[in-house]
């Protein structure tokens, strides 16, 4: 369904020196800076597959994800998405594929919701039954019955984003890109959105590729992962099998008598750390190492040679944690994608 093969991006940046001076010397010689915000990446998506796109801040997802809808055309390399080239033929690759992008919306402002909705049905030449069915089936799945007659711009966050939802799925397109759907939304709105996109995904068989910072997201959507950093793809495979192939890290959680001044003994300090904390509790810490350096047995000795432990539990390693751990530490030079395969 979708195929990229060597894709780059480089952007022109036009540099100018500091003060007036700078600003009049770039009237007469433009200075460029290239920066490359992808770098010759390869990966292929089949129908259907739910993938989650993900990196650090500025790692080159969007310009990726622009470049599969057709609104960046790229600098070198090739991309299909349903055998079409989404640069050179926009109009024909937009009837395909639905989009949630952020804050922005493609519904209308000052419009009620039902009334953009039949506005993209034309769009769409969506067939009127079809249009029908698809309709009650979303505001059933996502309760919308209430919202359809207000207008975008009286709705909440969480209201708006199901809405939106709807919008991208409305014309059962073959591919949805989804941009951070469930930020900044209660817990029981995040439930009914995944629900929504697994659902979407089961009965049409629509491919959905997620980009988002929540990992929880992707645990619960996705079957697939990408990883992208600095431009350049550095895992490319399951999500079982990433946690297997880091599955040497562990977390220990410590409920302690008194946290507030907790620091890892001598003994850890290279082999441990102290993980950040979810949430204040002056009598919680957790503490993650690699069974590679130490054993669980013995982190949990030392500790408890050095504080009054109350209670404690083994973790399985979350996904947040392996991701920042390849985010952060740069082990792109351990993960190489092809060695994953
Ligand atoms: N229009 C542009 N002109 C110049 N540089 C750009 C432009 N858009 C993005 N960049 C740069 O390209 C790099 C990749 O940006 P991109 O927006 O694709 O990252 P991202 O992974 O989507 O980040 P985020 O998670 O913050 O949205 C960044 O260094 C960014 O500053």
């Amino acid at each position: 369904m979708i195929n990229v093969q060597n894709l780059s991006k480089h952007y022109k940046i036009a540099k100018r020196d500091p003060g007036l001076r700078g600003a009049i010397k770039s009237l007469l010689y433009r200075k460029y800076e290239i920066k490359e915000a992808v770098k010759g990446i390869d990966f292929q998506i089949e129908a259907g597959e739910m993938v989650g796109y993900i990196g650090a801040n500025g790692a080159g997802k969007s310009t990726t994800i622009k470049m599969l809808t057709g609104i960046l055309t790229p600098t070198s390399g090739e991309v299909k998405v349903n055998g079409i080239i989404p640069y050179e033929n926009r109009q024909k690759n937009a009837s395909h594929i639905g989009a949630v992008f952020g804050q922005r919306t493609q519904l209308f402002w000052d419009i009620p919701v039902r009334e953009s909705y039949e506005l993209l049905k034309h769009i769409y030449e969506i067939p009127q039954k079809q249009y029908e069915e698809t309709l009650a089936e979303f505001v059933e799945v996502l309760h919308l019955e209430p919202l359809l007659g207000i207008p975008v711009r009286q709705l909440s966050l969480g209201q708006k984003m199901r809405c939106e939802l709807a919008a991208a799925f409305l014309h059962r397109p073959k591919v949805v890109y989804l941009d951070e759907p469930t930020i900044g939304l209660d817990v029981a709105v995040k439930v009914r959105i995944r629900n929504f996109i697994k659902q979407m995904n089961a009965r049409y068989g629509t491919t959905v590729i997620l980009t988002t910072h929540d990992m929880q997201d992707i645990e619960e959507i996705c079957q697939r992962i990408i990883i992208i950093d600095d431009g350049t793809v550095i895992y490319d495979g399951s999500i079982d099998r990433i946690k297997s192939q880091f599955g040497d890290k562990r977390v220990i959680h410590f409920e302690l008598e008194n946290a507030s001044h907790f620091t890892l003994p001598g003994r850890l300090v290279h082999d441990a750390e102290i993980l950040p904390k979810e949430e204040e509790d002056p009598h919680k810490v957790s503490i993650t190492f690699s069974s590679k350096d130490i054993t669980g047995a013995e982190v949990i000795s030392i500790i408890m040679n050095h504080y009054p432990v109350v209670d404690l539990t083994i973790a399985d390693p979350k996904i947040e944690t392996i991701v920042e751990e390849i985010y952060g530490k740069g082990m792109k030079k351990e993960v190489r994608h092809e060695e994953v395969f």
